[in-house]
C-alpha cells in the first residue's frame, strides 16, 4: 500500500520562505485528505512542493509507489486551455507525458472509461477552448487520472462545479481512492465538503500547518475563529455529518470592518 508523510516540509518562493516545519501523520492509500486554511495559507504552495515543482527544506516521505515520485500526480488550480485540442486530445496527451508515444487499446479503454465516469462523455470531441469553466474543470481532473497517480494532489478541484457536480466528483473521487488504493490529497475552501469527504484534515495557515486529525476533531468554532475569523457552530445534521453555520465574522474583525466603513 502506498503512504505518505510529510517531516518538515518548507518551500520557497524565490528566496522567501512561505512555507515550513509542515509535518503530518501518515496518510495512506485510500484516504482522502482535506487541505484547508484560509487565502494565501500555503495551500497551493505545499502541494507544489510535495509535487517536486518548489524547492525547500524537509522531506516526503513516499513508501510503496510502484512508479516512486512519478506517482505524484499534480493537478493545479487554474484549468489551463488549449483551444486546439479536443478534450480526448488533451486527456491522452496528458497520459502520455514523459512516455513513449505510442498509442495502445489500453491507453483508448482507459481514457473511454474515466471519460464515462465523469459524464463527459459527450464532451470528447469537442475543442477544449470551447468550454465552461466547470466543463474545463472536469476534462482537468480527467487530464490527471489519465497519469493513474498512486498519490493525488487536487487543487480545489470543485471551485468552478455547480452542486450536483461537486458531490459527484467527490464521491467518485473518493470512490476512486478506496478501490485503487490511492492517497488523494484534496485543498478545498467548502469546509462542509471537507466534513463530509475527508477521511483526515490538515489546516494550513500563514504558512504552517496548525492542525491536522479528523475532520471532526480540527472542524471547531475555535478554529473558524482563530484561522478563519468568523464565529460558528457545528451542528450534526439527521445523517451525522458535521456543518459549519456561520454567525458572522468574528468580533476582532468586525470591529476593524466598521472602522474601516
Ligand atoms: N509564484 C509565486 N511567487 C511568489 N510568491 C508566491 C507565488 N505563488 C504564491 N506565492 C505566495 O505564497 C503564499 C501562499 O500562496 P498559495 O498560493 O500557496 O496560497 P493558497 O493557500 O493556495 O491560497 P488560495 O486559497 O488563495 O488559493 C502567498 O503569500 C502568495 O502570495
Amino acid at each position: 500500500m502506498v503512504t505518505i508523510r510529510l517531516d518538515g516540509l518548507g518551500a520557497f518562493h524565490g528566496a522567501r520562505l512561505v512555507l515550513s516545519d509542515v509535518s503530518t501523520p501518515i496518510f495512506r492509500g485510500g484516504e482522502v485528505v482535506a487541505v484547508i486554511g484560509p487565502n494565501a495559507a500555503g495551500k497551493s504552495t505545499l502541494f507544489k512542493r510535495i509535487a517536486g515543482l518548489l524547492k525547500g527544506p524537509g522531506r516526503v516521505c513516499l513508501e510503496g509507489a510502484a512508479k516512486g515520485p512519478d506517482g505524484i500526480c499534480y493537478m493545479p488550480q487554474d484549468t489551463a486551455a488549449d483551444a486546439v485540442l479536443t478534450v480526448y486530445e488533451s486527456i491522452l496527451l496528458a497520459r502520455k507525458q514523459g512516455s513513449a508515444w505510442s498509442v495502445s487499446d489500453g491507453d483508448l479503454a482507459l481514457i473511454d472509461g474515466i471519460l464515462a465516469a465523469l459524464s463527459i462523455s459527450d464532451l470528447a470531441f469537442r475543442n477544449v477552448g470551447e468550454l465552461s469553466g466547470g466543463q474545463r474543470q472536469v476534462v482537468s481532473i480527467a487530464q490527471t487520472l489519465a497519469r493513474e497517480p498512486e498519490i493525488l494532489l487536487m487543487d480545489e478541484p470543485t471551485s468552478a462545479l455547480d452542486l450536483h457536480r461537486q458531490v459527484a466528483v467527490l464521491t467518485f473521487m473518493r470512490g476512486l481512492a478506496r478501490k485503487h488504493g490511492i492517497a488523494v490529497l484534496i485543498a478545498i475552501h467548502d469546509l462542509n465538503q471537507a466534513l463530509r469527504f475527508a477521511d483526515k484534515c490538515i489546516v494550513i495557515a500563514e504558512g504552517r500547518m496548525v492542525a491536522c486529525g479528523t475532520p471532526e476533531e480540527v472542524v471547531t468554532p475555535a478554529l473558524l475563529r482563530d484561522v478563519y475569523r468568523v464565529e460558528a457552530r457545528i451542528e450534526r445534521c439527521s445523517r451525522s455529518i458535521g456543518h459549519v453555520m456561520v454567525d458572522g465574522v468574528a468580533a476582532e474583525t468586525a470591529a476593524t470592518a466598521s472602522i474601516a466603513a
